[in-house]
């Protein structure tokens, strides 16, 4: 069942003199049960696009054009309220940096039968937190109640931020960069714990991210972002093994050890991402692109085929 659509989405921030064009006509769906990896080069949209999904566009944001719908219902026309206790009781976010998460003067056991508390209090008793921390790797879950978030490493605080997370129940969790601010070590540790989590979590998962390795390791399909748009959509397998759109070729050729799981951060490609502000007709990717030629200035045709789009004058689906 499709939990979280996203159809024909654009969000543009307000600048100085105009408008810059962040996500552009964005269409995806995510299923229970299933990881959506969301990968691009910094500045394509990623961030801007998961806020959009959990409703918390940042000031200056707005939606242009486009629906998202969670569970059916079309959050963007509710009215304030109603959005914010749909997205309550339904969507859960994990941040890049756990510590923006928290409440620095409150312990982790207040803010997490609080925040817990704030969305359903008879259904969570202090055994389940202490059950959640276990589950997500916490040596010594009652000792970690009484601590401060200054008092646990950034990789124990993304521990806490996940099991906050999880103890929602969401119907759909999204992760932006949740392993971006943590050493390599951490990194792969927090990568396997979200691994592992998966098989007990019955709600669709959104990962924001550009380490390849994630892709690789945690998600079933990956949607590839390019100056705010979805250039490729694919299962991860389709698109590690035989990637269609050139820039989704470019990044994956930049490196042969990238297609591995576990390979690292994506790598960068000659050019440079054009201005959002001041795009070029056709294809964004052009000026980049080895495989250009007059055609690609008009409108850029989106191919699909079953399971996989892509949005190219010259690659099929
Ligand atoms: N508050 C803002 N005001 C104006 N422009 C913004 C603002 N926030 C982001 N942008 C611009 O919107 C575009 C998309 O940014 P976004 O942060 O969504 O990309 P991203 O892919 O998540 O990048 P990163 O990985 O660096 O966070 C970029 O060109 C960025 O400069």
């Amino acid at each position: 069942m499709t939990v979280l659509s996203v159809e024909n989405l654009s969000v543009s921030y307000r600048i100085p003199g105009g408008k810059l064009r962040a996500v552009r006509d964005v269409s995806l769906g995510v299923h229970s049960g299933e990881v959506l990896g969301i990968m691009g080069e910094s500045g394509c949209g990623k961030s801007t696009l998961a806020a959009a999904m959990i409703g918390l566009l940042p000031a200056g944001a707005s939606v242009d054009d486009g629906t998202i719908r969670l569970n059916g219902a079309d959050i963007l026309r509710l009215p304030p309220d109603q959005q914010r206790r749909l997205r309550g009781q339904s969507i859960a976010m994990v941040f890049q940096d756990p510590m923006t998460a928290f409440n620095p003067v409150l312990t982790i056991g207040r803010q997490l039968s609080d925040f817990i508390g704030a969305h359903d209090a008879s259904r969570h008793s202090r055994s389940e937190i202490v059950e959640m921390l276990k589950r997500v790797g916490i040596p010594d879950p009652e000792r970690c109640l009484g601590r401060y978030p200054h008092e646990l490493s950034g990789g124990m605080r993304q521990r806490v931020a996940i099991a906050a997370a999880l103890l929602m129940k969401p119907d759909v969790l999204i992760a932006d960069e949740p392993t971006t601010a943590l050493d390599v070590t951490m990194e792969a540790q927090i990568i396997h714990l979200l691994r592992d989590l998966r098989a007990g979590f019955s709600g669709a998962i959104v990962i924001v991210t550009h380490h390849l390795g994630v892709i690789a390791e945690l998600c079933d399909r990956v949607a590839v972002m390019y100056a705010g748009e979805v250039v490729e959509e694919a299962s991860v397998d389709a698109l590690f093994h035989d990637p269609r759109h050139p820039y989704t070729r470019a990044l994956l050729s930049c490196d042969p050890a990238v297609v591995q799981p576990g390979a690292g951060h994506l790598p960068t490609i000659g050019g440079r991402v054009p201005d959002l502000s001041a795009l070029p007709p056709g294809c964004a990717f052009a000026a980049r692109c080895t495989f250009a030629d007059p055609i690609c200035a008009d409108p850029v045709p989106r191919h699909q085929a079953a399971g996989r789009s892509v949005l190219c004058h010259r690659s099929e689906a």
